[in-house]
């Protein structure tokens, strides 16, 4: 996980919610971008996430260690393939214990369970909401690789202002928990083509650890 040669510093965006730019290196965003790679294909593998109410989701996604669906989480892909969830690899949770380290000047213990993977084009976004699935209340870690994109994080009380736009780039981490841990956020857009040529990814690719 060593990350920038000049890392631009942390930033406390809400109490319980840090920002940590370039935290992931170039040589572990991709190791991250090829194990995504991996988990896309199938069985359980990138779906397009069905509403209950008849929409898509504009982002294609895959679970590791427990299947997240709206709304719930499961073992088995109940509304993709229906095919046992991919473990969650240990060593990604040692990376969110890292991040959560480095954004609370503390250690972390917590016992990381479930992964999201999210896929965005050129198009893609993702509404206000709050990761409310979890009965833990550990905090919710977010890797980014790829696109730029303005993530917007508000608050518990309502999806609604006041929030703040964050620019999460290729190697970012972000880590809401306490009293951020239920906030609302999400991702009104993505910059196309700010991806880094190195990495070999058009479009933006999300991670985000959570305890289930
Ligand atoms: O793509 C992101 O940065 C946010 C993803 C997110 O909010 C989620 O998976 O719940
Ligand atoms: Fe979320």
């Amino acid at each position: 996980m060593t990350g920038e040669l000049f890392p631009r510093p942390a930033a406390q965006i809400a109490p319980g919610a840090v920002h940590l730019p370039g935290l992931l290196g170039s040589e572990a965003q991709r190791e991250l971008l090829a194990a995504c790679r991996e988990w896309a294909r199938p069985p359980a593998g990138l779906r397009t996430v069905r509403m209950p109410h008849g929409g898509r989701m504009s982002v294609r996604q895959l679970s590791l260690g427990w299947h997240w669906y709206p709304y719930g989480y499961a073992r088995t892909a109940v509304d993709g393939d229906g095919a046992p969830v991919k473990p969650f690899p240990p060593w990604l949770g040692e990376w969110a214990r890292e991040a959560v380290t480095a954004a609370y000047g503390r250690p972390d213990a917590t016992g990381y369970d479930v992964a999201l993977v999210n896929v965005y084009d050129a198009a893609a976004r993702m509404g206000m909401h709050r990761d409310s699935d979890e009965r833990s209340p550990a905090p919710v870690v977010s890797f980014s690789l790829g696109d730029t994109c303005v993530f917007r994080f508000g608050r518990p009380e309502g999806r609604g202002r006041p929030w703040t736009d964050v620019e999460l780039a290729c190697g970012d981490a972000f880590v809401f928990g306490g009293p951020a841990r239920l906030a609302y956020h999400g991702v009104p857009r993505t910059r196309p083509g700010t991806a880094p040529p190195g990495l070999g990814l058009r479009g933006r690719v999300n991670v985000t650890v959570r305890q289930h």
